[in-house]
């Protein structure tokens, strides 16, 4: 098994030969924050006919020439077209027809004349105004034309894009499949949050919760989540168990050098093949990478911010090469710190940190079993190997959350 891997390297290991999930269709109401995995075509004009944006009288603009308060023309009416109607014949020279908003307008007409500046009749109508033509309709195909690329491969799907598409009459859509999660979180000392009292010795688990919000937060909505004792046939009992319906399995804990840390027995005993163990980052360093039956296993520290910290720079990566959508990777930046860190970094390390207007304001507390400092932080700020303790001013790597 390799060991004290780059996070690059680490990377290349666990994503180089992973193949994407593949392609679903989901219905569009469904879809919302999925990534299209094809072009979406409009199928026909839109608004799909010619049609009056104002209550008023579909009219020729040559019969309003003139047309004023004081010089009205009167016109007779020949129907009623409401929104959702269709007008039962052409318009003739001489003629106006009484349109609601959204009717589609009658061949023949070339401009619609708004209620106010009419009498509003019914049988007759006197018009108050003069119009060119043209004015006040609404061209079939003026929003978009039929064949028209509504939404290009590779688009996420925002409340604008799931409504332009409602609006094409497209009820399904081909988005990347997401992979379903597994997530084992293991320790004799973690209980359940709502134990109480809290027993000596024993903990909250947090790292369930907060990794289980974190992929709903990122859209991974199928999550399947367990606690785990430190028995290593327990463990791997549980891991098959979650392996039979997941994409990625998730662990915390027992991923260190102590006897309790027992990942080291339960993913053999799982007959999980062994790939990496240790990258050279910190926190999280113990994270060991296993492989069964070509699902990825990626197995955490149980430190609290160590497992968030490395889910977003390991996990993350897996998610975006099993669903083929690159916006699960981090994107990165350059940031000066604001706040000074007062240590040397002998390895590669990320510190949590608030990213705004290309400075970092560094969390208080820095230990990787705390997670308090994590509030309202969006960053983890890099410092390379080697690096001395660091100095307001100092220009970071910043890995955006
Ligand atoms: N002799 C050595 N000891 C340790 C080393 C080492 O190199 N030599 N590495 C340290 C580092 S660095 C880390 S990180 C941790 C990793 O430990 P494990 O991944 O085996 O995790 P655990 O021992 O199970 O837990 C660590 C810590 O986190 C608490 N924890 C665990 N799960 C949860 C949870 N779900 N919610 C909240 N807190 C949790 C646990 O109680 C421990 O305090 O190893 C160091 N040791
Ligand atoms: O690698 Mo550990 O998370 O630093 O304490």
């Amino acid at each position: 098994m390799r060991t004290f891997l780059s996070l690059e390297e680490a990377l290349e290991e666990m994503t180089g030969d992973l193949q994407p999930l593949g392609v679903e269709v989901l219905p569009l109401g469904e879809a919302l924050g999925r990534t299209l995995a094809d072009d979406i075509r409009a199928h026909g004009d839109q608004p799909p006919f010619d049609r009056s944006p104002l209550d008023g009288y579909a009219l020729k603009a040559a019969d309003t020439s003139g047309a004023s308060p004081q010089t009205p023309v009167t016109l007779p009416v020949i129907e009623t077209v409401y929104a959702g109607g269709v007008p039962s014949r052409a318009l003739c020279h001489g003629e106006a027809m009484r349109v609601m908003t959204g009717a589609m307008l009658p061949r023949g007409c070339d401009c619609v004349l708004r209620l106010e500046d009419t009498d509003d009749g019914r049988e007759t109508v006197a018009l108050y105004a003069s119009l060119p033509s043209g004015a006040n309709v609404c061209r079939r195909g003026e929003d978009y034309r039929a064949g028209t690329l509504l939404l290009p491969a590779g688009t996420r799907l925002d409340s604008p894009s799931i409504g332009v598409l409602a609006s094409a009459g497209v009820f399904a859509v081909p988005v990347h499949r997401r992979p379903s999660v597994g997530l084992l979180v293991t320790g004799d000392e973690i209980v359940p949050p709502d134990r109480y009292p809290l027993p000596p010795g024993k903990i909250y688990d947090a790292n369930l919760s907060l990794l289980t919000a974190r992929l709903r937060e990122l859209g991974i909505l199928q999550v399947t989540a367990a606690r785990a004792q430190d028995s290593p046939q327990a463990a791997a009992a549980q891991m098959e168990e979650l392996l039979r319906q997941c994409d990625l399995l998730l662990t915390t804990g027992g991923v260190s050098v102590g006897d309790r840390d027992i990942l080291h027995q339960a993913l053999p005993l799982l007959g999980a093949e062994p790939v990496f163990w240790k990258v050279a980052l910190k926190p999280g360093t113990p994270v060991r990478f296993s492989r069964f039956r070509g699902k990825p296993i990626l197995s955490l520290s149980g430190n609290p911010f160590a497992a968030a910290a490395t889910f977003e720079l390991l996990a993350r990566p897996v998610l975006a090469a099993l669903s083929g959508e690159s916006h699960f990777a981090l994107t990165k930046t350059q940031g000066r710190l604001q706040t000074p860190f007062p240590k040397s970094s002998p390895v590669r390390r990320f510190l949590r940190g608030r990213y705004q207007q290309g400075g970092v304001i560094l969390g208080e507390q820095h230990s990787s079993g705390a997670l308090f400092s994590m509030l309202g932080c969006n960053c983890l700020a890099e410092l390379p190997a080697g690096a001395p303790p660091m100095e307001p001013g100092r220009s970071v790597t910043v890995w955006l959350l």
